[in-house]
């Protein structure tokens, strides 16, 4: 095999990004990090006054790093306390080195309100297992009494077939008989009844367009639109 083109086998090469390197650079010019608790009011934070973690206790060659190029520090502040219920912590934070100190509050992100579906709960014995076990049994859901179902279709000829036992659909190119399925439709049989007579393509598509109609209705095809119609 060849492991070349296998990403199994890839190498993780050292960092050759400019912005890598200076980065890391950066990070060990700063004279240090300290996080800072909210609530201690310590101003002195080199006695300890609130400081949660720190890096490195400032040596001599850490404090002339602070003078040269600065530490950065974090408050953390508990926002809990203080009744927020935005569930997104706050933060602040802050550094002294040069680098513009910004405070900023994350933004709540607005969940999208999920799309209120429609399905309407199956009569006893029209349920999608049963509708498959009529498909397999019934000798003639398309109505067809020995027609063929390869046979051209105008949209003329659809339109005619609006009463109960032959209501005829145009999906994708294809006629179906839709009568045997209303009642198993999971959208309901109303809703359904808009299909009849014309050509659903679009509607079906805007409502589900991975719906398996073609395998759903295979049984209920009476043939192919006419296209030149
Ligand atoms: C013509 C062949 C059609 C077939 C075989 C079919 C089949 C189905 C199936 C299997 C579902 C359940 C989908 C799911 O659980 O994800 C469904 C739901 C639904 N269908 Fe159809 N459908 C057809 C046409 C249409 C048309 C033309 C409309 C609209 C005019 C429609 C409206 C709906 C609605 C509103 C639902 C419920 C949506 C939902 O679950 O969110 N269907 N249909």
């Amino acid at each position: 095999m060849d492991n070349d083109n296998d990403f199994t086998f890839c190498q993780v090469g050292l960092p050759v990004d400019k912005n890598e390197l200076e980065a890391e650079n950066l990070a060990s010019d700063i004279g240090g990090i300290i996080i800072k608790d909210g609530f201690s009011n310590g101003t002195n934070s080199s006695q300890g006054g609130g400081v949660v973690w720190r890096d490195s206790l400032p040596s001599d060659a850490d404090s002339k790093n602070e003078r040269t190029v600065g530490s950065l520090s974090f408050n953390v502040i508990d926002a809990s306390a203080r009744g927020e219920s935005s569930g997104v912590p706050r933060q602040v934070a802050s550094g002294n080195a040069g680098t513009s100190a910004k405070n900023f509050d994350e933004k709540k992100v607005s969940a999208r309100k999920p799309v209120a579906r429609s399905k309407v709960p199956f009569e006893k014995g029209y349920s999608q297992m049963d509708w498959l076990k009529l498909t397999r049994t019934h000798p003639d859901l398309a109505g067809l009494k020995g027609q063929s179902n390869k046979r051209l279709i105008s949209m003329d000829e659809v339109k005619l077939h609006q009463t109960e036992g032959s209501m005829w659909t145009v999906l994708k190119g294809r006629v179906y008989n839709l009568s045997p399925y209303l009642k198993f439709h999971p959208g309901g049989a109303d809703i359904l009844m808009k299909a009849v007579g014309k050509d659903c393509t679009s509607l079906f598509n805007k409502y589900h367009a991975w719906v398996n109609a073609e395998f759903l209705l295979e049984k209920c095809l009476v043939g192919t639109l006419d296209a030149g119609q």
